[in-house]
């Protein structure tokens, strides 16, 4: 069995410690370094020290060495890091698992150009449960295309910097898509004052932020006598990073180009 060299960036984040633990149980993949922020206080230290062991990975703010050897590296940052690293993975020809929420256009543009020359799974929500929902998503939004009023509620942690969460602008996109809708022209992204009456063809999201909620998302398709719920809840980050690794697992033997975690899951039509 070949052994997996995988790379950490954001190692000392909530989803870097969670992915470096996955990575260090896991029998057929082998932590090859560890990346953080310049100036972070995890810089030097052991990448598994947050779990009480000696790894020998010792986590680097320097590409070169942080990335020496690595086949994928799997990235839960921030835009403007994921970003830093694509350039460097894309010319040394190291594939990337993306987890990073909060890209713009643009962002999103480079992604899919670095997929030229590397394989990418990027993919807002990397748990097995919330790409189930998606496809539950895409069903009951044609069932009620007519007569039911379709709004989004996240609630996430207090540390989240970005709204609405990618897993909900997501859900967005997936049902505006099997109705036919572009998420462009009917999201509405929160209400205040008098905002007049309900235009039907909208979508509407409202995000919660507090305390240490891991990720809430509710779809509601409200009717008139009745209003369905399809709800997904995380309890633990280990979801999202078991779905990491499946998806570097899967890139090992993909051509290059941009995946998601339907594509590595066998969802897709
Ligand atoms: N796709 C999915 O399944 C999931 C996606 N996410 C997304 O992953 C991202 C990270 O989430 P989380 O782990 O909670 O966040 P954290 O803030 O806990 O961790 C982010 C890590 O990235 C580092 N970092 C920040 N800025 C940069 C930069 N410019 N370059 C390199 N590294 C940087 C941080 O360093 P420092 O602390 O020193 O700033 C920290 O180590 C978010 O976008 C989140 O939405 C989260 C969970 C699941
Ligand atoms: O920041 C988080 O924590 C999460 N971010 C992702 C998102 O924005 O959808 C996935 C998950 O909900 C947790």
């Amino acid at each position: 069995m070949m052994t997996l060299k995988i790379a950490v960036a954001g190692a000392s984040g909530r989803m870097g410690r969670m992915l470096i633990e996955a990575i260090l149980t896991a029998p057929d993949v082998e932590l090859s370094g560890a990346l953080d922020v310049p100036g972070s206080p995890a810089i030097g230290v052991d990448a598994g020290a947050a779990l009480g062991q000696r790894t020998g990975v010792m986590i680097q703010s320097d590409l070169d060495k942080g990335l020496a050897g690595a086949d994928c590296l799997i990235d839960f940052t921030r835009p403007e890091g994921t970003l830093h690293h694509l350039q460097y993975c894309a010319a040394h020809g190291i594939k990337m698992v993306i987890g990073t929420t909060g890209f713009d256009e643009a962002g999103k543009a480079a992604i899919r150009q670095a997929a030229g020359q590397i394989g990418i799974v990027f993919a807002p929500n990397m748990s097995v449960g919330v790409n189930v929902t998606f496809k539950l998503l895409e069903m009951a939004a044609k069932s009620f295309s007519e007569g039911y009023d379709i709004e989004i509620i996240e609630a996430h942690h207090r540390h989240k910097v970005d709204a609405p969460s990618g897993t909900a602008l997501k859900m967005g996109e997936v049902i505006a898509h099997a109705l036919g809708r572009d998420l462009k022209d009917c999201a509405v992204y929160g209400r205040e004052g008098v905002t007049g009456e309900r235009d039907p063809s909208t979508i509407g999201f409202a995000t919660v932020r507090g305390g240490d909620i891991v990720g809430d998302h509710t779809v509601l398709f409200a009717g008139t006598g009745e209003r369905i719920e399809i709800s997904h809840k995380s309890s633990s980050r280990v979801s999202y990073a078991h779905g990491s690794l499946r998806a570097a697992r899967f890139l090992a033997h993909q051509a290059n180009g941009l995946y998601d975690m339907q594509d590595v899951l066998g969802l897709k039509d």
